[in-house]
C-alpha cells in the first residue's frame, strides 16, 4: 500500500522527518528470525540514524551498537545499550574519542593502522586498562556498490591490506595493553548483489587459516553491514532480504568452533520506516522544464545531490493527471535536486509530498546549510 499520512498530521509544519515504529519492529523482528537461528550477533550502526525512540527499539530487540564517533558511543550509551555491548569503529579516532570509549568500558575497538594501535595502547594504559581490539582488513572485494560507499577496495582508506595484517598482528602483540579479540571487515553499503558477500567470507576464510596457522586465537569475526534496500519498491519490499544476507555467511564463512560472528547493519534496518513529509511551495514553468519547488532541499536529504540517489516521490494531496516535474528544493544550489522528470498528478502549492526510504542515512546527515532550521521528526505506530 502506498505511503499515507495520517490527517491529523496534515497541518505539522513541513518539512518532517515521519518515523513508523510499527514498520520499525517488523523489520526489526524479520531481521533477527534471519539472524537468531543461525547464531549470527548483530549491532546497529548508529550513523544510519540516531533518534532515541529509534535507537531504544533497536536495543530492546537485543542488538549491540556500532559507534563511529565519541558522540555515537555517548548516544549509545544514553539509548541505554550495555557497554559491553558497544563497538567503536573509525579510521580517525581522536584522543578524546577514545579516551571516552576506554573510560566507559566498552567492548572492542576496531583498529585500522599501526599508528592507531600504539595511540590505543598508551592510552589504555595511562587509564589502568586493557582494551580489546579487533582489525579491520581491506579485503579488497568490489561491493558493486556507488563508489563513493565502497569501502573495501585497495584503493580506499579503510582498513589494513591483506598484504600487512600478519606485521600488525605482530605488532599488536607486542603492546601491553591491548587484545586482540578479532577480525573487522565492512566492503561498502547498500550493497544488492549479495554474491560480494560469498567472496568476501573467502577471503575472511583464507586469513582466518593464515592467522591461525601462526597461533593466533580468533575468537570473533565481524563481517560488517552494507545489507541494500529497495528505493525502487519502498511498498512491496519494505522488509529487506535478510534471509539471503545471513544464508550468504552462512554458506560461505567457515567458522572456527565456539567463534562468533557479528554483523553490523545500518541501512536495512531504519531506511524503509522513514520519510520525508514536504510542502510545495511553487510550481514553477521554466522554457524547458516544470519545477516543483519543495519547502524540503538538500539540507533536510543531501542523498541524491552527493550520490545521484534515488527516492521514491509520491504527491500526497493530489490525485488529477499526471505530468512531468523536476522536484527541487529551495537550497541555493543547482544539484538541490530530488529527481528530473518525476511523474506526479498534477500538482499545486500547497500540496503535500512524500520522499520516501529516508529512515537511513537522511535526518544524520541534514546540515544548517542557508541557516536553515532541522526538521523534526514525528514518531507513530507505536
Ligand atoms: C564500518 C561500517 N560498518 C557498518 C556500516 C553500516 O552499513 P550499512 O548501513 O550499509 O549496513 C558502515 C557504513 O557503510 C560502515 O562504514
Ligand atoms: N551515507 C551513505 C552511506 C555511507 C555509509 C557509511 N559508510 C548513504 O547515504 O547511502
Amino acid at each position: 500500500m502506498p505511503f499515507q499520512l495520517s490527517s491529523a498530521l496534515h497541518t505539522q509544519p513541513t518539512p518532517f522527518y515521519h518515523y513508523d515504529l510499527a514498520l520499525l519492529d517488523r523489520t526489526l523482528t524479520a531481521l533477527q528470525q534471519a539472524a537468531k537461528p543461525r547464531n549470527f550477533q548483530v549491532h546497529y550502526a548508529l550513523k544510519a540514524n540516531v533518534n532515541l525512540p529509534i535507537l531504544e527499539r533497536i536495543k530492546n530487540q537485543g542488538l549491540g551498537a556500532d559507534c563511529v564517533s565519541g558522540g555515537e558511543v555517548q548516544r549509545a550509551l544514553e539509548a541505554g545499550f550495555a557497554p559491553g555491548h558497544i563497538v567503536f569503529a573509525g579510521v580517525g579516532k581522536s584522543d578524546a574519542e577514545i579516551n571516552l570509549a576506554l573510560a566507559a568500558d566498552i567492548w572492542c575497538f576496531n583498529a585500522e593502522s599501526t599508528a592507531e594501535l600504539a595511540v590505543l595502547d598508551a592510552l589504555a594504559g595511562a587509564q589502568g586498562r586493557t582494551a580489546r581490539v579487533a582489525l579491520r582488513v581491506n579485503p579488497n572485494v568490489d561491493a558493486y556498490t556507488h563508489p563513493h560507499i565502497t569501502t573495501g577496495l585497495a584503493a580506499n582508506k579503510f582498513g589494513i591490506s591483506l598484504t600487512d595484517l600478519p606485521a600488525v598482528v605482530a605488532y599488536l602483540g607486542s603492546l601491553p595493553n591491548l587484545e586482540l579479540v578479532g577480525l573487522h571487515a565492512h566492503i561498502g553499503s547498500q550493497i544488492t548483489n549479495l554474491s560480494v558477500f560469498a567472496k568476501l567470507s573467502e577471503r575472511l576464510n583464507e586469513l582466518q587459516t593464515a592467522l591461525t596457522d601462526q597461533g593466533h586465537h580468533l575468537p570473533h569475526l565481524n563481517v560488517g553491514g552494507g545489507l541494500g534496500v529497495s528505493y525502487e519498491h519502498p511498498d512491496e519490499q519494505a522488509i529487506p532480504d535478510f534471509e539471503g544476507y545471513f544464508s550468504m555467511f552462512e554458506k560461505h564463512l567457515v567458522r572456527r568452533p565456539g567463534q562468533q560472528v557479528h554483523v553490523e547493519l545500518g541501512r536495512a534496518i531504519v531506511a524503509q520506516a522513514g520519510t520525508l513529509i514536504s510542502r510545495v511551495l511553487y510550481v514553477k514553468q521554466s522554457q524547458q522544464t516544470q519545477f516543483a519547488i519543495l519547502d524540503a532541499g538538500m539540507t533536510e536529504l543531501m542523498r541524491p545531490a552527493l550520490y545521484g540517489s534515488y527516492h521514491h516521490i509520491q504527491n500526497l494531496t493530489s490525485t488529477g493527471p499526471e505530468q512531468l516535474y523536476d522536484v527541487v528544493g529551495p537550497i541555493c544550489e543547482s544539484s538541490d535536486t530530488f529527481r528530473k522528470g518525476v511523474q506526479l498528478p498534477q500538482t499545486q502549492r500547497g500540496d503535500l509530498v512524500a520522499i520516501r526510504s529516508v529512515g537511513a542515512y537522511g535526518e544524520v546527515m541534514s546540515s544548517g546549510y542557508n541557516l536553515r532550521e532541522k526538521a523534526a521528526a514525528v514518531y507513530v505506530g507505536q
